[in-house]
């Protein structure tokens, strides 16, 4: 997918103050449990994903980038609070330098090692994802929080690839890896809410479904992310941790849950 043009000029502290104008629905935010809204309108969870259609494994130089081709409609998801259907452009994840943070969505406040993101935009009324990116119902990404437990066999693939593009810019071709393995066994209970990017453009057309259920990975996988770098091959390395942003404020926003 094109998600590489989005981010033209990533502001380097993106973590920091970079306020967005008029920005009162900013992500990550906090997923206070109790006071989330059950929502019986709320629909099952339709993804449907070819993992024929995978197509390279990319070092942005903040996280890593899983890029399936979005030209067609192989790859869907739609349900959930969705109105539309929506295609998958990437996925990448967010980590910590240690096993105690790393993930941008907190509930009740509970950090996870990592959070894998799953990129999609509205193709039934946009024709691009940049286009889409702009738009106040352009994007759909799932959160899966990761914990440290047992190796994730799906995953394993992944983390193989990951050596080969150890530096910022390296991308390397990647095939047949179904995005599908990494969702857990329940995706029929979420919370979702309407955000933002959380890294620049940081632009507020994202409905997130945060997954309640986490998926479990190694510790030995999880270091395999550790080892990538910020950095290209020329500068001084600097591993590639903590790529998450703080949580924002909620400005009066309901989370709404589609379990009780
Ligand atoms: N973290 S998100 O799902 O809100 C998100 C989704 C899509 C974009 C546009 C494509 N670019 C991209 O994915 N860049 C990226 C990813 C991870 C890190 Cl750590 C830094 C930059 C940006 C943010
Ligand atoms: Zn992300």
């Amino acid at each position: 997918c094109s998600s590489k043009y989005v981010l033209s000029q990533m502001h380097p502290m993106w973590q920091g103050p970079l306020v967005v104008p008029g920005g009162d629905r900013q992500s990550p935010i906090d997923i206070a449990v109790r006071k989330a809204v059950f929502d019986s309108e709320l629909k099952p969870l339709v993804a449907t994903y070819d993992p024929q259609t995978c197509q390279q494994i990319w070092n942005n130089g903040y996280s890593f980038l899983v890029e399936y081709d979005d030209t067609t409609d192989k790859n869907t998801l739609k349900g959930g609070p969705l109105q539309d259907k929506f295609r998958l452009c990437q996925f990448h994840f967010h980590w910590g330098e240690s096993n105690d943070w790393g993930s941008e969505h907190t509930v009740d406040r509970r950090l996870f090692p990592a959070e894998l993101h799953l990129v999609h935009w509205n193709s039934d009324r946009y024709t691009l994802f940049e286009e889409a990116v702009m738009e106040e119902n352009g994007l759909a990404v799932i959160g899966v929080f990761l914990k440290v437990g047992k190796r994730h066999e799906g995953l394993q693939k992944l983390v193989d690839a990951l050596p080969a593009i150890r530096h910022k810019d390296s991308i390397v071709e990647f095939n047949r890896f179904d995005p599908g393995c990494l969702l857990p066994a329940n995706i029929n209970d979420y919370w979702t809410y309407h955000g933002s990017l959380t890294t620049p453009p940081l632009t507020e057309s994202v409905s997130w479904i945060i997954m309640k259920q986490h998926i479990e990975v190694s510790h030995d996988q999880l270091a395999v992310f550790r080892s990538l770098l910020f950095t290209s091959a020329e500068e001084v390395q600097k591993s590639m941790v903590n790529n998450f942003r703080v949580q924002q404020p909620l400005r009066g926003r309901t989370v709404r849950s589609s379990f009780t």
